[in-house]
């Protein structure tokens, strides 16, 4: 669960009493997310999202993130917009933490994935990265290729223990991705974390095919390869819960995101390579968390190994037609 701070009756009404938005109706914690305390408060004029940031996010690069999401939502993108307080400030303070209110977006996150998700999927990112080209601010991605062997020197006495090999496996795969990882491909802004529970679904209700009705947790968003969060995509949505790789799946999302935003062919060829340092990325962050999350804590800690396999995956196919593509 994430509720890390307990916000009182009175503390959350004088919270909400800073914003135009009506008086407090109802406020619940949400369990979902492992990062932020995050609570959806209704309020006379609707529901809300309220966040309060918890140590792992540096307030610093808190404005990045509040910027980014008025920019995207002010071009129309399902995002959530922050909401300004009577006094015109988006970040505040409550329980001595910083604390901001967004829109709430409606839909679901999907538990079985299909085929037509991930189409909307390509989509929707495509959307995301054009309507992002024109963000003006920049924040270098702290978790790319050079962040991976300090990561792992910090985690990697706990490797072996985790499966044999996985030391001098990972060690291998960083001198290689360190060679051979791309200088030139088109960079701008990307959300570096988008996985299924970071974006929500509605049926159309003439097609019945599922639309993106919201994405959201920009906190990992960055300045970076566009194809790379392709690539985290590709890991995210493309893998069975068996752990294949699904070519169909990967072929719609990828077409899906060609139709908004075409791919050079430099970006289609360094996919493989892209995906497997995106598989390397939430390898050593779920690994680090693996050893470094107490026993009991509330958190659930996520599989290091399913990415030390999407990594394999990647590693041993011949080019970017493994994908489904031309
Ligand atoms: N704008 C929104 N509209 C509707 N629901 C939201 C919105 N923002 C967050 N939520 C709900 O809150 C949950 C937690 O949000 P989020 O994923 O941002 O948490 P987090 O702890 O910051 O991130 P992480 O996924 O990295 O653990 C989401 O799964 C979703 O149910
Ligand atoms: N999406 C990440 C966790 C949150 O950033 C993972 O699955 O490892």
């Amino acid at each position: 669960m994430a509720v890390y701070t307990e916000v009182s009756d009175e503390e959350m009404q004088d919270f909400i009493a800073g914003y135009a938005i009506g008086d407090v109706v109802s406020f619940t914690g949400i369990a979902e997310g492992v990062e932020n305390s995050n609570f959806l408060v209704q309020t006379e004029t609707g529901p809300y999202i309220l966040t309060l940031y918890e140590k792992r996010v540096n307030p610093d690069e808190l404005p990045f993130f509040i910027d980014l999401m008025e920019h995207l939502a002010a071009r129309g993108l399902a995002s959530p917009t922050p909401l300004h307080g009577r006094d015109g400030t988006v970040l505040r303070q409550l329980c001595g933490r910083p604390a901001a209110m967004v829109t709430f977006l409606r839909g679901m996150s999907a538990k079985r994935l299909t085929t037509g998700h991930c189409a909307a999927l390509g989509g929707a990112l495509a959307e995301m990265h054009l309507k992002g080209a024109d963000f003006a601010a920049t924040r270098a991605n702290n978790l790319s290729v050079g962040d991976w062997r300090p990561l792992f020197e910090q985690c990697r006495t706990g490797a072996d223990s985790l499966r044999p090999g996985l030391d001098s496996f990972i060690a291998e795969r960083l001198d290689d991705l360190e060679r051979q990882w791309p200088q030139t491909l088109p960079v701008g802004l990307i959300h570096a974390d988008l996985f299924p529970d970071n974006v929500f679904f509605m049926a159309d209700k003439e097609t019945r095919q599922e639309r993106v009705s919201g994405l959201i947790d920009f906190y990992f968003a960055c300045t970076d390869f566009l194809a790379y969060d392709v690539a985290i995509c590709l890991n995210a949505w493309c893998f069975e819960p068996d752990g294949a790789f699904n070519a169909t799946k990967a072929r719609a999302l990828l077409n899906a995101y060609r139709k908004v935003r075409p791919l050079t062919a430099d970006e289609l060829a360094s996919l493989p390579l892209l995906a497997q340092g995106a598989a390397m990325r939430f390898l050593l962050t779920r690994l680090y968390d693996w050893l470094n999350t107490p026993e009991g804590a509330l958190v659930k800690r996520k599989d290091p190994l399913e990415y030390y396999r999407k990594l394999r995956f990647h590693q041993g196919i011949s080019g970017p037609g493994a994908y489904g593509i031309e």
